[in-house]
């Protein structure tokens, strides 16, 4: 099959090239010309296991190509798939002028020699497969093509992975026709394959990342209780987990969920909402739950420094929102970040594929080695659960430290080793 990609960001780039490993031919579009330059490359934009012997691979056998020409790409092509940003906007909704910038582009684009499938992958709210339909017909009333969605539930740091072995394969269609040739397409990643009509399909993207953070914030709010009672979170996630109903998966308690995803989902889906008049109770709770947990790391700090931060020399593990990904969008530890420099304290930070990357007060030093951060601080705080930060030599670093503070973000390093090397250490609701 001849298959187009439009957009070479995480979703793109990915379901490009796991599609090009399955024997397909598949042009990557992107309107960002150094983007493809670098692809062309062999540069990959993004940090992501496994992606770069992916494409090199692909690459070299001809079955993977980047080009900035969508004209030249759409020409043989029997699906295209439109994996575009959808950004927040500033009341929630979300920004969809790169979707249908493409369904433009795709009207003076494509001709009516062959029948397409056009696909949405970006997430996006109900209804915006019809209005893309809509859009292509404008200039081509005569082609045929039909728009379906197959939302995308990749995670960054095992994209790869969730993208050759999904749960399941959701695939939303109107169209026989689409759905046959849907159903072949993505047959050799799963037997799980979900068929069900578009807005329907539109809605489970939504709900499924809405229901995830939902889990978080309801394990962060117990977490909370704990760290209130005495209890520890770890203790009674564990078990909750055990109960095959509620699964051990998503219960990490910590501070708050980040990413490019849920945030900006979790609002798209109230501003829909809000569209319909409805009051979306329980998404605006997770919300802000998940707002007011970043400030349990300050609040720790707080009880430690008896409210006083200015002065203080604090060391931040970690920019990425999660490990193994370079991705720092909406990552709690840049919040924090700002919140300690506004409150006049001095912040060193290191992040093992980030560095120099993050957008960061002026202020702020980015270290090149993570021991580094333990130089004369007051305190250090763990952002990111990098597995090399797990693994440190804390008892020797202690030495380095002004006093030996640790608050533990994500509930990841052993409060009792610690504790036993005497360290005054902090976690989210652990004892
Ligand atoms: N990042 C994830 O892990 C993930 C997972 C599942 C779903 N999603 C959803 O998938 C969509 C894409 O996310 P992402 O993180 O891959 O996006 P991204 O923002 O990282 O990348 C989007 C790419 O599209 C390109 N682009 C924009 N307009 C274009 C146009 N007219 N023609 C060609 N290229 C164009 C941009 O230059 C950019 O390279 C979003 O809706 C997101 O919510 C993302
Ligand atoms: O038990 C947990 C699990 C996750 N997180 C946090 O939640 C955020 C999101 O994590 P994760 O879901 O692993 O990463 P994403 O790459 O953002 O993936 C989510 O968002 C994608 C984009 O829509 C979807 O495709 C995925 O299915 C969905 O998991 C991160 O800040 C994590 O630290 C927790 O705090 N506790």
């Amino acid at each position: 099959m001849n298959i187009v990609i439009v957009g070479t960001g995480y979703v793109g780039l990915v379901s490009g090239s796991c599609f090009a490993d399955k024997g397909h031919h598949v042009y990557c579009v992107d309107n960002n010309q150094s983007k493809i330059k670098d692809l062309k490359n062999g540069i990959i934009p993004i940090y992501e296991k496994g992606l770069k012997s992916l494409i090199d691979r692909n690459t070299a056998n001809g079955h993977l190509e980047f080009t900035t020409s969508l004209k030249d790409a759409v020409g043989e092509a029997d699906f295209i798939f439109i994996a575009v940003g959808t950004p927040e906007m500033t009341n929630g909704e979300a920004n969809l002028e790169y979707v249908y910038h493409v369904a433009d582009e795709l009207s003076e684009v494509l001709d009516d020699t062959r029948y397409r499938v056009i696909v949405d992958k970006s997430t996006v709210p109900i209804g915006t497969a019809y209005e893309v339909r809509k859009r292509i017909a404008r200039n081509i009333p005569t082609a045929a093509f039909d728009v379906c969605s197959v939302p995308e539930f990749l995670k960054e740091g095992s994209a790869v992975h969730d993208t050759l072995h999904p749960d399941r394969i959701v695939i939303g269609t109107d169209s026989e026709k689409a759905q046959k040739r849907l159903v072949e397409l993505h047959r050799p990643f799963s037997n799980q394959l979900f068929v069900t009509d578009i807005r329907s399909a539109e809605m489970i993207k939504y709900a499924s990342n809405c229901f995830l953070a939902t889990k978080i914030s309801f394990i962060n709010e117990i977490a909370n209780l704990c760290d209130a009672y005495g209890a520890d979170i770890k203790e009674v996630a564990a078990a909750m987990g055990l109960d095959k109903r509620i699964s051990p998966h998503f219960l990490n308690a910590g501070l708050g969920y980040g990413g490019s995803c849920f945030p900006k989902d979790i609002k798209a889906l109230i501003n829909m909402a809000d569209q319909v008049d409805y009051d979306a109770t329980l998404l605006k709770a997770v919300q802000q739950v998940n707002t007011k947990q970043k400030y349990r790391v300050i609040s720790h700090l707080h009880n430690v420094f008896d409210h006083e931060l200015a002065g203080k020399k604090i060391g931040i593990l970690g920019l990425a929102f999660k490990p193994n990904t370079d991705d720092f969008r909406e990552s709690p530890s840049l919040f924090i970040i700002h919140e300690l420099v506004k409150q006049a304290a001095t912040v060193v930070v290191y992040d093992p594929v980030v560095g120099h990357k993050a957008r960061l007060p002026d202020k702020v030093e980015i270290m090149e080695e993570v021991t580094s951060v333990f130089d004369h601080v007051d305190a250090v705080v763990l952002m990111t659960e990098w597995p090399e930060f797990i693994h440190l030599p804390y008892e020797s670093l202690k030495h380095k430290m002004r006093t030996p503070v640790v608050i533990d973000g994500r509930n990841a390093l052993d409060p009792v080793e610690l504790k036993n090397n005497g360290f005054i250490y902090h976690g989210i609701g652990v004892r």
